[in-house]
This record gives C-alpha cells, structure tokens and sequence, in this order.
C-alpha cells in the first residue's frame, strides 16, 4: 500500500473533507480486527501492516532520527511496536525495545512479533527506573485495550517517557489515555504523534485527552470501516465542515430575514457579557439584535455597540415587547441568580421563542429543574452540566460523551457541552465532536460569545443541533485564527469578533 495511501490522516485533516469524518469506540475496532484476521486467515497480518505504517509515518517524520526506544506493552500494542522496531533495525537503525519484567508478550500475535525482533538481532532492556539516551521514543505500552489506570510500576514507565526530552511517537493511543471517553485516570503518555490504526477514535478528540494525543493521524491498515456502519459514535467537525452549514448570503437578503435574536442579560456589574453575546450574534449574521439589560447598561453598550438595539428591562412586563419580536432568545450571560434574573428567566421560558440558555440561567435551571419548551439548546461548561446532572465535575469530564447525551435525555434538548473538544448533542442524533479550539480560550466572556454565535445561526433557519453544532465550530474556529496570528495567551473575547465574520463566510476566508 503507498504511503500516501496509508497515512491519509495528515494530508486529509488539512485539506479536512466535508465529508462526514466517523469517530469510533474500542467495539468497532475489536469488529474491524475480527473480520480483517478472518479475512486474511492470520491474526498477526493487521499487526504487520501496524508496524509497516507506523515506520512509514516515522520516516515521514522523523526520518533524521538514528535511534529509537521503542517501549513495548503485553499486548498487541506491544506487538505493533516489535514489528516496527525490526523494520528500523533492517533500516540501519540503532533500536532498543524497553519493558517491564511482568510485560512479557502475551497472545500468539505479539509472541510472532517479538520473536521477529529477536530474530532480527533485536536487544530488549527491562526497564530499570530509567531509559536509555535515544533521539526518539515510540510508545507502544497500551492502545485500545487499556482497561484501569497503569499501575505504579507502567506508571513509572510513562514519566520516563515524559521525562525523557526526546520526542514521542505513540501508537495508536498514548498510553494510559481512555481511547473511548477521552479521560485520562493516572499516568499518560504525552505525545507528539500518535499514529491511530484503523479508524478514528472518539475519546482521543475531547477532555484531557486533548493534552495527550500531539498530532492524530490515521492508518487505516486497508480496513474498510464502512463495513461497520453500525458502530461510528460520533462525528468530528472541523474547520471546513463550517461550509456545510454556512452558504453564501442569499441576493434578496433583508435584515428582518436573518433572524432577530434577543439577548437578555447583564445584571449590575455583568454587563460586559450581554454586549459580547449580542456582538457575537450580529457578527455571525443575525440581521437584528435586542439585548435587554439594566437600565445603567444602556448607554455603554450603544455606545460600544450601536448596532445592537439595547432595552432597559427591570421587570418581566418590560420585556413582553422584545419577547413578542424575537425570533430567537438567548438568555444567561451576566444575568446572575436574583430577582431578576430569575423574572427573566420565567419570562423567556413562557415565550413560545426557540431558547438557548446559558451561564446563569443554566443555574437557576439547575436551582429548579423544570421541563423546558421544545428544541432549546443548553451551552453549559463541566460545572454547569455537573449542577444539571446532579453530579460533579470530574465525573462529567471522566466521560463527556456520557455526560452530554444524558443531558439532552434529561431535558429533552440540544446540548453543547464545552471544555476541550466540545461536545454537541440532541435526543435521536449523534454526538458532534468539535475539532478546532485552542487552551487560550480557556478566559471569561468566550461563552458569552458562543451563545450569540448559535442564538445568531438558530435565527438564520438551522435546527438546534445544527445551529448548536455550527455555532460551536464557528466559535472555536475563530478562536484559532485568533490565536493562530498573535498567540493563545492574552486572547480576549473580543478579538474573535472579526473572525467570526470572516469564518462565518467560508468563501471570503478561503481567499
Ligand atoms: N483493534 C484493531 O483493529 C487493531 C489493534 N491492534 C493493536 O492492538 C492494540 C490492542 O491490543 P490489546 O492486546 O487488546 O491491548 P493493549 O495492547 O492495548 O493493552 C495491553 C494489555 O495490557 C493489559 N492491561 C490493560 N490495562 C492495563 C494496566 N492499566 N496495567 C497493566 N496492564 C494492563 C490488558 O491485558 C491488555 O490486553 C491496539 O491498540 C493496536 O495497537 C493491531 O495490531 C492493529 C489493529
Ligand atoms: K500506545
């Protein structure tokens, strides 16, 4: 199989398809390697053309590399590391496998690939406590079948491997890295590659995951995964997925035909979040804004928005008129969890209005669970689904996919569960993971902004879950082409606003 053929990740994540891109679990893999070791009669084929395309990515990558480490577990990643360590030793490499005493290859496939390196005149070293000098590191410890957190002695391993310095290759999954949920229990590998053979893996796209996985690219192995249609679990949305959603304006566009969003929010001394939300909504296109806030909040924000359309609302009655013209309404930002919030908060749910909620009005949602009109979208962040489930942080984040899909169960709507590699969902779709998204915006006001990019593109005539998913994608993309100029650190919400126009026109952003 060529090269290009088999490493079609690298190139196809930058050119990044409008295509569906399926994101699996363990189970359609486990399926994938049945059915190829049946079809080819030898369990230990896959893991030959494992360990041919993870050398083949390795030249591609690190060809300058004259010695490696290739640290080898029990089972069948282990194997995926001996077959590619006797391909560089056949290369003129200066190879050495590590392992623990108690990780002898375990199954005939990874007995037949160490012996094959033995047989090459391959040397392997018990781990001691410390590694070896070496130019490059792959990590072959536990792939998809990593089942509890490596104990202290692997554990040990892996901090010599993240201690090491030299850049690290992970096969498959970065040990010690969940493949399905993205969780990461003790300790992982942090890698600078990880090759992943097969198909695409939902957990390596979101939560800790995230600071693991370096670059992901994929080895298909030549297995069609179409043939297990049944299993994707999810979808992963990138940049030029925006295309999908985002068509060229319409020539006969008039600004009442673009939606009028209605934001509410910013009580005393929050209202820096309701001009951030309804400047998201106008720059990702929606033709009219409202946002009802204090009194006090007025004049600043006509003054640093006089495209909005600020009102002064003190009680639900002053809010009866924008309620009324409002196409769609976003509330939460800066609203806070008194008197009138919570008025607001009633208000906007007695509307017949598409709602999307978010930051405070998510709280006093979690204050006082209730059932919510049909197709909301809830915006929480970990904490927020944690007090909305009942539950807390560090579970939601242990298993993301689980937390996202039982809020939307719970309350019978689209959610978009951020954090690293947001999560979209709806009652009866899949589960979107956003690809794009940087650590820079990890600051306050990026969810105020998130709201008025989905409230704006759920008032341009998407459904919740499109609305939710584009709106996501748009915000994370633009946080990249943010950060990609001038740096994640110091990114403030603000500086996404031009971007989300110029992201919000995929033509205008491709030239
Ligand atoms: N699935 C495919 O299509 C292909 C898989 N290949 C490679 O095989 C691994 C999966 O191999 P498996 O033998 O199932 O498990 P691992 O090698 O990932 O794990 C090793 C072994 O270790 C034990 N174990 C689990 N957790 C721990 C722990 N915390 N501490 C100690 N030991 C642990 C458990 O018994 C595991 O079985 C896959 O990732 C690919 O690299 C094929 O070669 C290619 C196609
Ligand atoms: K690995």
């Amino acid at each position: 199989m060529s090269r290009s053929a088999e490493t079609e990740g690298r190139r196809a994540g930058a050119r990044a398809a409008t295509a569906p891109c399926p994101l699996y679990d363990a189970a359609a893999l486990r399926a994938a390697e049945r059915g190829a070791a049946a079809a080819s009669g030898d369990a230990f084929e896959l893991m030959r053309r494992a360990g041919e395309a993870a050398w083949r990515e390795w030249l591609d990558r690190w060809s300058q590399a004259y010695s490696l480490l290739v640290v080898c577990g029990p089972g069948n990643n282990g194997g995926d590391g001996y077959v590619m360590a006797t391909h560089a030793l056949r290369n003129g490499r200066k190879v050495a496998v590590v392992r623990l005493r108690e990780h002898a290859p375990r199954g005939e496939p990874a007995r037949r690939a160490a012996d094959g390196y033995r047989d090459a005149g391959g040397a392997t070293l018990e781990f001691d406590g410390a590694l070896p000098p070496a130019e490059a590191i792959v990590d072959a410890l536990f792939g998809i079948g990593l089942s509890r957190a490596p104990d202290a002695v692997a554990g040990a391993l892996i901090e010599a491997i993240n201690g090491h310095g030299a850049p690290v290759f992970a096969l498959d999954v970065p040990s010690g890295v969940d493949a399905d949920r993205g969780a990461v229990a003790g300790p992982a590998v942090v890698a600078d590659c990880t090759l992943e053979f097969i198909a695409r893996k939902r957990g390596l796209r979101t939560g800790a995951a995230l600071d693991h996985v370096g670059e992901p690219v994929l080895a298909s192995l030549g297995v069609d995964m179409s043939e297990h249609a049944a299993y994707p679990v999810a979808e992963w949305l990138r940049a030029p997925d925006l295309g999908r959603w985002l068509r060229p304006r319409r020539r006969d566009s008039h600004k009442g035909r673009n939606g009028r969003v209605l934001c509410i929010g910013g009580d005393h001394g929050h209202g820096g979040a309701l001009v951030l939300c309804a400047q998201a909504a106008l720059r990702s296109g929606a033709g009219l804004v409202d946002a009802a806030t204090r009194a006090d909040h007025v004049a600043p924000l006509l003054a640093r928005l006089p495209e909005a359309m600020p009102r002064a609302v003190e009680s639900s009655d002053d809010l009866r008129a924008a309620l009324a013209a409002a196409d769609v309404i976003a509330i939460g930002p800066g609203l806070g969890t008194q008197e009138w919030g919570a008025l607001l908060f009633a208000a906007a749910l007695a509307s017949d209005k598409p709602l999307l909620l978010d930051a405070d009005a998510l709280n006093l949602l979690a204050a006082q669970p209730r059932a919510l009109p049909a197709d909301c979208i809830l915006t929480p962040h970990p904490g927020e689904a944690a007090r909305l489930l009942g539950s807390d942080t560090a579970r939601v984040q242990a298993d993301r996919d689980a937390a996202v899909r039982a809020l939307a169960e719970r309350y019978r709507c689209a959610v978009v569960l951020k954090g690293a590699g947001t999560l979209v969902h709806a009652p009866g779709q899949g589960v979107r993971v956003i690809g794009a998204g940087n650590p820079g915006m990890a600051v306050g006001g990026m969810g105020d902004v998130l709201s008025g990019a989905i409230a704006a593109l759920r008032a341009q005539r998407l459904d919740a879950f499109d609305a939710a998913s584009c709106g996501a994608l748009l915000h994370s993309t633009a946080g990249d082409r943010a950060a990609r100029d001038d740096g994640e650190r110091g990114l403030l919400p603000s500086d996404l606003m031009p971007w989300l126009r110029r992201c919000a026109n995929p033509r205008a952003d491709e030239r």
